[in-house]
């Protein structure tokens, strides 16, 4: 929004706070999400480095996704999950790359989570807790108990007992998440759609407007901004929506 400055004329329109909102940079090779993290970088908080990009281009792609979006933050989502020293050790292969944010799976348990919080102490770890793709009947088969909303708030409180200082859950729980784990720990969620968007392989979802009038504090945004025909202006919409 421009502001009138009295006998100034137009002041130029001061750039608008990043949005809560880290882009899922899941692309096949490093150019294709570096053209991303440039697109997207001016209109949201961070960049998500996963798997698909992470497996095959490793530390390069958080530099250069770091640099390409003008230093915005990144999150690291290697979803660890393995025994308490393996994962310690992963994440310290990773922790000089200062990550804002490391991912774990809560269903590693106590000891797992604590022991990649205690090596990479300036990185906040996230405990994911029931993969936002899951649905009930999902969940049944793993034997996992639930409901959902049972299993994400039981997984949640481990975890952050356990030293992780952010929890990922699908927007549908982020308010029972919440209630459970108080102020103070960063809540992701992925699963979000916005109104009309194709789900894909995402069943627990919410639009970004009620992810954040639910309470989270970053959403992930992956395929409705990066297989938009513009990304940026993909990116730059949802901002605009989550500001109104
Ligand atoms: O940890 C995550 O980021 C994550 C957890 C989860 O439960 N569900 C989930 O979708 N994600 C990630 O969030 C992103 C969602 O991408 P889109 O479905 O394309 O918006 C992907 O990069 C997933 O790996």
């Amino acid at each position: 929004m421009s502001a009138q400055t009295p006998g100034a004329g137009t002041a130029p329109a001061a750039p608008a706070a990043p949005a809560p909102v880290a882009v899922a940079l899941d692309a096949p090779d490093l150019g294709t999400a570096v053209a991303l993290a440039e697109a997207v970088g001016p209109h949201v908080s961070t960049l998500k480095v996963g798997l698909e990009l992470y497996l095959r281009e490793g530390a390069e792609a958080v530099r250069a996704v770091r640099e390409a979006g003008g230093g915005r933050e990144v999150f690291l989502d290697l979803k660890l999950h393995d025994i308490p020293n393996t994962v310690a050790g992963g994440a310290r292969s990773v922790a000089s790359l200062e990550p804002a944010y490391l991912t774990v799976h809560a269903l590693g348990g106590t000891a797992m989570i604590r022991a990649a919080a205690e090596a990479a102490p300036r990185t906040k770890i996230v405990a994911v807790t029931v993969l936002t793709s899951m649905a009930e009947e999902d969940l049944q088969a793993i034997g996992l108990a639930g409901p959902s909303i049972d299993a994400v708030r039981r997984l949640a409180a481990l975890s952050v007992a356990a030293g992780a200082r952010a929890i990922v859950c699908s927007p549908r729980e982020v308010a029972a998440v919440r209630a459970e784990v108080g102020a103070g720990i960063d809540l992701i969620t992925p699963g979000v759609r916005p109104a009309g968007a194709a789900l894909g392989d995402q069943t627990r979802v919410a639009t970004p407007e009620q992810a954040l009038a639910d309470g989270a504090d970053l959403l992930v945004v992956g395929r409705p901004i990066t297989a938009a025909a513009d990304p940026g202006r993909a990116a730059a919409e949802i901002a605009a929506a989550l500001r109104r």
